[in-house]
């Protein structure tokens, strides 16, 4: 990586980049609310009318399938478009890609047009948009997809055809870069996934720190500190709903120096 994680986290707090995001009504408000605590200032758009303008206004673009609908779809093309034009950075997040293929088609259409500089999603939906794998139900991962074996040869191949950095989410989360560099995060807590959003916080915080940092470095920064920021929410929180609150105030409270301590971050010793 080329920056400390620490470095990224003041780069983030001194700069307030603007994060514009395409989300779903699900967890619009945990996203906002996310980028805010962790020092960016979020603007959540989606009208097709003015997206473009306020891409190019941004310092990075997040967008997100999970409650897709004819209006989110051409918006989230426009303000990929004005993104390409003006350099800023972009993020998918493939929610559900493997529940219909409207989503799918949807997604392998907007990889080969607007090219992200990362794409996240659980591991089932990251091997559904590679095609290494063909559906899955629901927007949660099958829990016999594991980050070894034939998976992580699946995203590797799928990181250097697409040129992006691969972000698979989970218990343990992987950060793919094109050149086959791969990291694991073991930072986070299973209660995390008892909560719905806590993958799209994930794509609206690697937006934030790809507004101050190279791709590969956000990703992997964006998911030590979420999982970092869980660890501690989960130890005071009683459950989903406290946990919540903890999480937002965790991530306001980390500091740079926290931040490179606690990062559970290690090149893949796998595959
Ligand atoms: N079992 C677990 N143990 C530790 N951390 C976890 C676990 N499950 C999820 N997490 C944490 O939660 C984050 C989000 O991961 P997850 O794969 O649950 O996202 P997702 O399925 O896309 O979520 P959603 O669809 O609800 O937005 C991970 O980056 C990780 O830090
Ligand atoms: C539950 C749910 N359904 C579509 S998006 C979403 C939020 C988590 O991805």
């Amino acid at each position: 990586m080329s920056k400390s994680l620490g470095a990224l986290l003041e780069a983030l707090r001194s700069r307030q980049p603007l994060i514009h995001c395409i989300t779903n009504p699900i967890s619009i408000n945990d996203c906002a609310n996310l980028i805010l605590a962790a020092g960016g200032r979020p603007i959540m758009a989606e009208h097709p009318g003015e997206v473009a303008e306020i891409t190019a206004t941004a310092a990075a673009l997040a967008v997100n399938l999970g409650n897709i609908t004819d209006v989110r779809m051409e918006s989230m093309v426009l303000a990929g478009q004005a993104a390409r034009a003006a350099g800023v950075p972009v993020v998918l997040d493939c929610v559900g890609v493997g529940c219909s293929s409207l989503r799918r088609r949807y997604a392998q259409d907007y990889l080969a047009k607007i090219q992200p500089q990362v794409v996240k999603g659980n591991l089932s939906e990251l091997l559904c948009l590679s095609g290494a794998r063909q559906g899955m139900s629901g927007v949660d991962a099958d829990g016999r997809d594991h980050l070894e074996g034939e998976t992580l040869s699946a995203l590797r191949e799928f990181s250097s055809r697409q040129q992006a950095v691969l972000l698979a989410s989970g218990p343990v989360d992987g950060v793919f870069a094109p050149d086959g560099r791969r990291w694991e995060i073991r930072n986070g807590h299973s209660m995390m996934s008892r909560l719905t959003g806590t993958g799209c916080m994930l794509n609206v915080l690697t937006a934030a720190f790809l507004a101050v940092g190279e791709p590969e470095d956000a990703a992997v920064a964006a998911a030590a500190m979420l999982g970092l920021c869980g660890e501690r929410a989960a130890r005071e929180a009683c459950g989903p709903g406290s946990l919540r609150a903890a999480l937002l105030d965790a991530a306001y409270a980390l500091t740079p120096e926290e931040l490179d301590n606690e990062a559970a971050v290690r090149p893949f010793e796998k595959g």
